[in-house]
């Protein structure tokens, strides 16, 4: 059988290049591998010698035509978003641009050339907070975030053009993507990092000199926030498997991708401690939303001034208001 030619969109990022490099693993004979990515937050090592590149940008559409002249894709894996939740609560219209405009422009041009399969990086963040744990794939949608918005809006969309032109559709919706592939040769380089682990290993490469841990307020065994952290080569063979899905039952889905286990920020600290062996200081923050989102900055960091300020008012009021 001939090669199926596909197309990786946002191949040169995180999780796009160990999907490239899944694909790249089964041989020529088994897949024809085109990257896009316009290299906004990519890189060009992660992409291996000898798989075909296109530099294009998404929200440009004309750039897009021409890749699908010349290589006929019949199946889209699509990567490339805007990924920080902070940032897009800062601009929400870059985020819709990118993740919304952007993927309307790939499935228009998916149209135009007929290719018939799509699989789609959603999130966990579609869901918002979670009435209960395990999540599962049908349950209530209230993203907190426009990342999560567009994402979901991303979904809707696919529902609409499988009904309407046969796009089959499998939307992946990943919770903490995390690790490396085992070669250690491709691995998470974000510029602007705000994942925990890539952030944690900062401390014993003596990059930084410790890492916060954001809140220790939350309803969870220690205090500390609870995800499911998932690695990014399970990931990457997850997609491989959906589109397999896809060509055999041309149906399409969504599925949660998690490992079904939560870890808290302190264990995750702990688990790099062990694996490093650096002590790796950790000092709690408030919860990040309330700083990201609101601007909010605790003035009071440590216990001395905050019982300071309490006996200076009790020393001036030792029979309080009376
Ligand atoms: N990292 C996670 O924990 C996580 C969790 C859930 C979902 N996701 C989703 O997975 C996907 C990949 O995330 P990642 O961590 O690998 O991010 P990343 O930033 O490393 O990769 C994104 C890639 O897309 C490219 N890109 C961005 N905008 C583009 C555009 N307009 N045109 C062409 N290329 C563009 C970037 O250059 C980059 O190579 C994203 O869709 C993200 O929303 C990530
Ligand atoms: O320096 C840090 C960084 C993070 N955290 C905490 O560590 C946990 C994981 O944070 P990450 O930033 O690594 O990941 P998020 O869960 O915030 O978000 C990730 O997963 C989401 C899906 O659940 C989205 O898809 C999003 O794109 C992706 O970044 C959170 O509790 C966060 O508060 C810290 O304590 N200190």
């Amino acid at each position: 059988m001939a090669p199926m030619k596909v197309i990786v969109c946002g191949g040169a990022g995180y999780i796009g290049s160990h999907c490239v490099r899944e694909l790249w693993k089964l041989g020529t004979d088994k897949f024809e591998i085109v990257v896009v990515d316009n290299m906004s937050t990519g890189h060009p090592q992660s992409i291996p010698k000898g798989v075909a590149f296109e530099k294009a940008d998404i929200r440009d559409k004309a750039s897009l035509v021409p890749v699908f002249e010349k290589h006929r894709p019949q199946a889209v894996f699509h990567f490339c978003a805007s990924i920080e939740v902070a940032a897009s609560c800062s601009d929400p219209l870059g985020y819709y641009e990118n993740n919304v405009t952007g993927t309307l422009n790939m499935l228009e041009v998916m149209k135009q050339f007929d290719v018939k399969y799509f699989i789609f990086s959603s999130t966990a963040a579609v869901f918002g907070v979670p009435e209960k744990s395990p999540i599962e794939e049908d349950d209530a949608k209230r993203p907190m975030n426009p990342y999560g918005e567009t994402k979901l809006a991303v979904e809707r969309i696919l529902h609409w053009c499988d009904a309407a032109y046969g796009i089959k559709s499998v939307c992946l919706r990943y919770f903490n993507a995390c690790g490396a592939d085992a070669s250690g040769e491709i691995g998470e380089d974000h510029a602007h990092e705000t994942h925990l682990i890539p952030l944690i290993l900062q401390v014993p490469l003596g990059k930084r000199d410790k890492v916060y841990m954001f809140g220790n307020d939350y309803p969870t065994p220690d205090g500390t926030c609870v995800r499911d952290y998932v690695h990014v080569t399970d990931l990457a063979t997850a997609h491989i498997a959906a589109l397999e899905y896809l060509r055999k039952h041309n149906t399409s889905n969504q599925f949660n991708l998690g490992s079904g286990l939560g870890y808290s920020v302190k264990e995750i600290v702990e688990a790099a401690r062990k694996v490093t062996g650096h002590a790796i200081p950790a000092e709690v923050k408030p919860r990040r939303a309330a700083e990201a989102v609101l601007g909010w900055k605790r003035q009071y960091t440590s216990v001395e001034e905050i019982v300071r300020t309490a006996w200076n008012f009790h020393q001036k009021h030792p029979n309080g208001f009376h």
